[in-house]
């Protein structure tokens, strides 16, 4: 029996489950999952859950970054004595941590000083999460030195977007010289997604065509067919598409030029991990809702209380209804579910119910009880009568991650 320690360090969470697994291949079983929510919305909350019950729940905890979190999050576990898998440090056998930039990876790496590097050097292309997932790999090697340290990547399911899709009209010899091209993101929980949702359907994966949307602290639509991604709406960066917590999304390019004159300058907060410009980081971590509204917390924007609440709600189901459209084009009608997973898209009712209504021309409508209802099952219908499927996934990246650790045949031998 192997311990695992799945780490997730999202934009303003770290989530962190254990397994136990007992062979190569074998479904990796929860025994504990704990996570530290609301990093850029304070103060930052914690809630551990061991073998299905509830130990702490949002309990208020002095954490303003992924690495505190992080640290907070393992002693959590270490010291936890009722949770016999993991007495000591050494009874973690494998941690695999949530890499969102992996660039031409196609597969999960065992990370060595090589990857470890190259991973370090895709940093800049995912400044809100890169540095910070080797932060906590480094605090890994660091406390835990008899563990493997695996790198799970967010972009190895867009492997699959064609090429006429994925390249953008820039000089083509500059493009492939600095690998510009659209890399997509949130891809293991994509991927978690795609499967639940085709054994919810009683469908062969590879013939499920759905529309997912994974709505959190960054936000993104992909277009899935046969299983495989055949578009999404990040890009070479997390910053592409919709707007987020922090982040503007897509918008003019030339913005950047007329925002303000030192735009082009690095940040402050650039250091030897991190190479941020000032535009960058403008467009990363000083805009989306928090530029809109003063808030993250999509809860409170969703009671729409202000007009600049109201702003953004309504410009968010304006960009998450365009994608929708623009994804059933792309999958040419053709589609088994529209699918709503992350943190918003999993807990906004008011979200979902907006956006459904924006799309009902396309066939799509929402019950109001069951939209309003607790969830049921890690897939659950929503789907108003005669309406094409609608569904919420409670998306888990952090088993995603587990279950590619355990079909790595190289960690059981
Ligand atoms: N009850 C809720 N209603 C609306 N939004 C919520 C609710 N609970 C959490 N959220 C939002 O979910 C987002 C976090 O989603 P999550 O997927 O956990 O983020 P991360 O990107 O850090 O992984 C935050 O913007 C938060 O405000
Ligand atoms: C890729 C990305 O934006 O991830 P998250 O939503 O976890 O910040
Ligand atoms: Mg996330």
């Amino acid at each position: 029996m192997k311990a695992i320690l799945s780490i997730n360090a999202g934009s303003s969470s770290v989530k962190i489950s254990v397994y136990a697994a007992s062979h190569h291949k074998a479904t990796p079983r929860e025994i504990a999952d704990a996570q530290v929510s609301g990093l850029t919305a304070p103060p930052a909350k914690l809630t551990y859950n061991r073998q299905g019950t509830s130990v702490e729940k949002d309990k208020e905890v002095d954490a303003n970054s992924q690495d505190t979190a992080f640290r907070l999050l393992l002693d959590t576990l270490i010291n936890d004595e009722a949770l016999k898998d993991i007495a000591s440090k050494d009874d973690i056998a494998i941690a695999c941590h949530r890499i969102v930039h992996g660039g031409d990876y196609d597969d999960a790496q065992l990370i060595t000083k090589d990857t470890y590097h190259h991973i370090e050097a895709l940093s800049d292309l995912a400044p809100l999460h890169n540095g910070a997932a080797l932060g906590i790999v480094d605090a890994c090697i660091n406390q835990l030195p008899s563990t493997h340290n695996v790198a799970c990547f967010d972009s190895q399911y867009h492997q699959s977007i064609p090429a006429h899709i994925a390249t953008y009209p820039i000089n083509q010899d500059i493009a492939k010289k600095n690998k510009l091209r659209k890399y997509g993101f949130h891809g293991l929980s994509y991927a978690f997604i795609a499967r639940s949702t085709a054994e919810f359907l009683h469908k062969d994966e590879s013939s499920l065509n759905i529309i997912a949307l994974h709505l959190g602290s960054g936000a993104s639509a992909c277009a899935i067919h046969n299983g495989q991604s055949r578009d999404t709406s990040m890009g070479l960066t997390p910053l592409a598409g919709l707007p987020g917590a922090t982040r503007s999304g897509s918008v003019d390019p030339s913005l950047v030029f007329h925002y303000a004159s030192d735009v082009g300058k690095l940040s402050p907060a650039s250091t030897s991990q991190l190479h941020i410009s000032r535009a960058e980081e403008i467009l990363n971590k000083k805009s989306g809702w928090s530029a809109l509204t003063g808030t993250t917390d999509f809860a409170t924007i969703a009671s729409r209380a202000t007009p600049e609440q109201a702003l953004a709600f309504d410009l968010f189901v304006d960009r998450v209804a365009g994608f929708i459209g623009s994804y059933f084009v792309s999958l040419g009608g053709d589609v088994d579910a529209l699918v709503f997973a992350g943190g918003i898209g999993e807990k906004s009712w008011e979200l979902r119910d907006a956006v459904a209504r924006k799309v009902q021309c396309l066939g799509f409508r929402v019950d109001e009880g069951k939209n309003k209802g607790p969830r049921k099952g890690i897939v659950d219908e929503i789907s108003g009568d005669g309406g094409k499927k609608v569904l919420v996934c409670q998306t888990d990246e952090q088993f995603e991650m587990a279950r590619m650790c355990a079909a790595k045949e190289e960690l059981w031998a």
